[in-house]
């Protein structure tokens, strides 16, 4: 009997940066495939640390990671590739990642890279812009666009490449009311795993069945969205905190 790996699968991850300073203390993390995750955590938790181990930026700590089955190995430079197309980040800053003359081009760039061409690149294109509702600008420069609409093509970049999970660093920050609202949707509609990491808890309590709290380099809660949220005490020692007036019981479930 074959069962689907899942998405993700990190075992004992721990990491040191070449200054000494321990960032990560044995994680571990199971993301089956089709689940939305937010990563919480206060400044310098390891956030970003983790997320560099997810498609082999950092290595040389102790641990494994696997996406969709497949060991993420440095050593492994056909695997590696293969890894970075099934990881797919969307960085805080949509100009990291938008740097073509169009936005055609942009979402084109990397499944061209992987050797797609003619009718099967062109769809693939216009099948990532319509999911982030961004046809109607494919033949415009990315930098005559709105940060939200910036945000929106870096995610359709991604989206291209089909990934086997999405992850987002914080996708709400710098973006209006309406803007977070359409993202929002965009991102709900969309039948792929996505791990958020993100300081806004009602945006993840909108979009994330499940939350991991990481603090001090270790995962110190993991469970359905709501029930964190609603612990003040977990909250409060790990230097969380909910904007006023919000009630997590409200939140989104399953
Ligand atoms: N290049 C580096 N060299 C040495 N230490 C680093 C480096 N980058 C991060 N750190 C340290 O590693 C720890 C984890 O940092 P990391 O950036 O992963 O946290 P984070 O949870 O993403 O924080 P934030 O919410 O502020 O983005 C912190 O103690 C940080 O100071």
């Amino acid at each position: 009997m074959s069962t689907t790996p899942p998405s993700l699968e990190v075992q004992g991850l721990a990491y040191a940066y070449p200054d000494g300073t321990q960032a990560l203390y044995g994680v571990d993390v199971v993301i089956g495939r089709g689940e939305r995750v937010a990563l919480l955590g206060p400044n310098g938790a390891g956030k970003t640390t983790l997320v560099l181990h997810l498609n082999g930026i950092l290595n040389g700590g102790l641990g494994t990671v696997r996406v969709g089955g497949l060991a993420v190995d440095p050593k492994d430079r056909k695997a590696l590739r293969e890894i970075r197309r099934r990881v797919g980040v969307v960085f805080q800053d949509p100009d990291d990642q938008l740097f073509m003359p169009t936005v055609r081009e942009d979402v084109a760039f990397g499944p061209a890279n992987l050797g797609l061409r003619g009718a099967e690149l062109q769809s693939r294109v216009e099948s990532a812009l319509a999911r982030v509702g961004m046809s109607e600008v494919a033949d415009r420069p990315p930098q005559h666009l709105s940060f939200g609409q910036r945000r929106r093509v870096a995610v359709a970049t991604v989206l291209a490449m089909e990934p086997e999970i999405l992850v987002l660093d914080e996708p709400s920050s710098n973006l209006d009311p309406a803007g977070r609202r359409e993202l929002a949707e965009i991102l709900l509609s969309l039948d792929v795993t996505v791990l958020m990491v993100t300081h806004d808890l009602p945006y993840a309590a909108q979009l994330c069945p499940r939350s991991l709290i990481l603090s001090g380099g270790v995962i110190v809660a993991d469970g359905p969205t709501p029930d964190l949220l609603g612990d003040e005490e977990l909250l409060h020692a790990h230097r969380l905190e909910l904007p006023y007036g919000f009630d997590p019981a409200v939140a989104r479930r399953g």
